[in-house]
């Protein structure tokens, strides 16, 4: 089976061609201004070049107003809209019409109850991304390094296109594939020096550490 990869939270060259040389199948970049990894829209816009016909580019968004969305689609022309606030099923359906764009809507999980909140979205999202809830004091509703128990994944129903995210790194991403073998993985501060500093090396042992788990459960 093809596992999809996000390397989320892009702001330079150099981490972009890392995440293309790995194999990135998704380039992310955030448009939240209190995150270390905002990039303004002209600036993700010119980014993605690179990534034409390499990797998609999502577009991570919090609760965002039309006039900003409208700014980000001009300028970045994403294939996917990441929606990471508390945006309603309505909101989701309501996006996807104004742009004509695929979303993936962001839910925060800590325990398996939390897997009825994705019930509402079942038919409008085209995708889940399923995160860890932000610790307390957070401002970010994601890019927290943290993760949550992904054995809880295993009570869902097989037809749910997801990205597994939160607090993943080169040393868990076997555990992590083993317990949940999700169709997708998304991956930020894990590979940072720093908040907001993507070190292409932690891109690379990242990509290492995927293809190696792969190989084991392979064999
Ligand atoms: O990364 C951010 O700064 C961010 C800010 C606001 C909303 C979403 C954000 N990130 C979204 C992502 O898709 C991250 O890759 C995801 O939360 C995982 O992050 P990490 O736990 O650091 O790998």
């Amino acid at each position: 089976m093809a596992l999809d990869i996000k390397i989320c939270g892009l702001k330079t060259d150099q981490a972009m061609a890392a995440a293309l040389a790995g194999g990135a199948s998704h380039v992310g970049f955030i448009f939240f201004p209190k995150s270390p990894r905002y990039v303004e829209p002209a600036e993700a816009g010119r980014l993605r070049e690179a990534a034409r016909g390499k990797a998609l580019a999502i577009a991570v968004t919090v609760d965002a107003r039309d006039a900003f969305l409208d700014e980000i689609v001009e300028k970045l022309q994403p294939d996917m809209l990441q929606l990471h606030g508390s945006e309603t099923p309505e909101r989701v359906a309501e996006l996807k019409a104004r742009h004509g764009l695929p979303v993936m809507k962001a839910l925060p999980l800590s325990e398996a109850a939390d897997l009825e909140r994705l019930t509402p979205f079942v038919g409008i999202a085209d995708r889940f991304l399923f995160d860890a809830k932000p610790p307390k004091g957070s401002e970010l509703p994601g890019g927290n390094g943290v993760a949550f128990d992904w054995r809880i994944l295993a009570g869902l129903d097989a037809g749910i296109d997801y990205m597994l995210s939160g607090g993943l790194n080169a040393a868990n991403i076997g555990d992590a594939l083993r317990l949940a073998n999700p169709p997708a993985i998304d991956i930020s501060s894990g590979v940072e020096s720093a908040p907001g500093v993507k070190d292409p090396a932690l891109i690379e042992q990242f990509f290492r550490a995927v293809r190696a788990a792969r190989d084991d459960r392979a064999a």
